[in-house]
């Protein structure tokens, strides 16, 4: 044994110089050996492969942590940190990433390039919450805080993106949610009657329209009144309408409050906004006499047709406003309501027809470049003639768009699941 160590430290021994190099004396003892050259040539080959392994664990390791702690430039940025999300929001977005979830729910490292720079980024999981940690080589953190800056721009670039929308509580406006803002493409529907209002709204938030109306003393306001069956995209359509403008969007459900109430909320809204009225006709101020009677604090009181056609027409609601009104029975309004000035266009969202059914087919089977499908990849043509498939056999005019996209949406891992299932849905649906 004594000849096989030559005095040095076995393995299994620890000498104080291991603590500071670790594998220090396993390291040593077969380097003295094959020196000596007092073993046989397995044994020999042995010891080579053992301390390429030892230098591959802790040397590389240890090389590596003295580049680290001396050789490189490190950001921290913990969960609570306002750049956390602009980071994550970034990372999303990146190659090296494929799902931006799964890199935050454990610790791990990732390589790469950004600028022609070396990063590194390392998220540390910590009580159920995550610190992320960036480093590049070198000793300028000049290349972090530009990375740090792109990942701000882009999260503010993002949040202008989202529109804001307002719903009332307890009389007053509360802002309920930032909503992502879509492409008004979105919404499927006749193409004309689609240009034609939003041509109208282009013209009517024009720059030089306000001085218009005002030279001829015509109160600067619109109405829109979108009616049809439900599901057909009324309500999607004004919000992606007011994030195609930028436009913050009020919506007031008239069935559960008073005139007194909507007075009060009408004098609040800003000068350029969309004022959203949802299923005018169900809140009891669709026709004269009519009267939604509801507890408004401690006294009886009720919106009223009069009331609401005084709100309309009153100074609080110009200045730029844009009215919509949706409705499921245009039947059942009042001609008030219904009359221009009040609703200068009245806009008919049908049942899905074919052209519909395909459009809706495309939207949740088209790849998309850069983003992760959860179906399989298919090309173009594939798509577009499963698409007319599955249109042929939705009936015309009898689903509305959202129970179409809903049929879809339970299959969006196969195109061909949805058009081999559709014709079971659509009888079962009709029974
Ligand atoms: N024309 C459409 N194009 C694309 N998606 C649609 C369309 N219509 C409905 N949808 C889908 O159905 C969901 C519900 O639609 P939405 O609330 O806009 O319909 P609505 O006509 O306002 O209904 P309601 O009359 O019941 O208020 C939407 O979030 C959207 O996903």
């Amino acid at each position: 044994m004594s000849a096989i160590n030559g005095g040095y430290p076995g393995p299994s021994q620890m000498s104080p110089i291991d603590v500071i190099f670790p594998g220090f004396s396993v390291v040593s003892t077969t380097a003295h050996q094959l020196l000596a050259g007092n073993l046989d040539s397995y044994t020999r080959l042995f010891c080579i492969f053992v301390v390429f392994v030892l230098v591959t664990r802790y040397g590389v390791n240890y090389v590596w942590g003295i580049v680290r702690a001396y050789f490189t430039s490190t950001i921290y940025v913990s969960y609570y940190d306002e750049a956390y999300d602009m980071l994550v929001d970034w990372i999303a977005d990146q190659p090296f990433i494929h799902n931006a979830h799964s890199l935050i729910a454990r610790d791990r490292s990732f390589y790469f390039w950004y600028r022609g720079h070396f990063l590194i980024l390392y998220c540390a999981v910590k009580e159920h919450r995550e610190d992320l940690r960036i480093s590049s080589i070198g000793l300028n953190a000049n290349i972090l805080k530009d990375l740090i800056e792109e990942c701000r721009e882009q999260y503010l670039k993002e949040a202008q993106r989202k529109i804001s929308v307002f719903k009332h509580r307890e009389g007053e406006w509360k802002k309920a949610k930032l909503r992502p803002v879509q492409p008004i493409s979105t919404v499927i529907m006749d193409e004309e009657v689609k240009d034609d209002i939003l041509r109208d709204v282009d013209e009517f938030l024009d720059q030089d329209m306000q001085d218009w109306y005002a030279e001829r003393g015509i109160p600067y306001k619109r109405g829109y009144l979108l009616f049809g069956p439900p599901g057909t995209g009324k309500s999607s359509f004004s919000l992606l309408l007011a994030g195609k403008h930028e436009l913050d969007i009020y919506t007031l459900q008239l069935s559960n409050i008073s005139d007194s109430t909507v007075i009060r909320l009408f004098a609040e809204l800003p000068p350029r906004c969309i004022i959203l009225l949802e299923d005018v006709d169900t809140a009891g101020v669709g026709r004269r006499g009519s009267v939604n009677t509801v507890q408004d604090g401690n006294s009886q009181s009720a919106v009223t047709l009069s009331g609401l056609l005084n709100v309309l027409d009153g100074v609080s609601s110009q200045e730029g406003r844009i009215l919509i009104m949706t409705t499921n029975h245009i039947d059942h309004l009042d001609e008030a309501l219904v009359r221009p000035g009040r609703s200068d266009k009245k806009v008919h969202f049908k049942l899905a027809d074919q052209n519909m059914s395909t459009q809706l087919f495309r939207t949740v089977f088209k790849q998309l470049s850069n983003k992760k499908q959860c179906n399989e990849r298919y090309d173009d043509e594939t798509i577009e003639g499963l698409a007319r498939e599955f249109a042929s056999k939705v009936p015309e005019q009898v689903f509305s768009p959202a129970e179409v996209l809903s049929f879809l949406l339970e299959r969006k891992k196969s195109p061909y699941d949805a058009v081999s299932g559709i014709e079971s849905w659509v009888a079962k649906a009709k029974d």
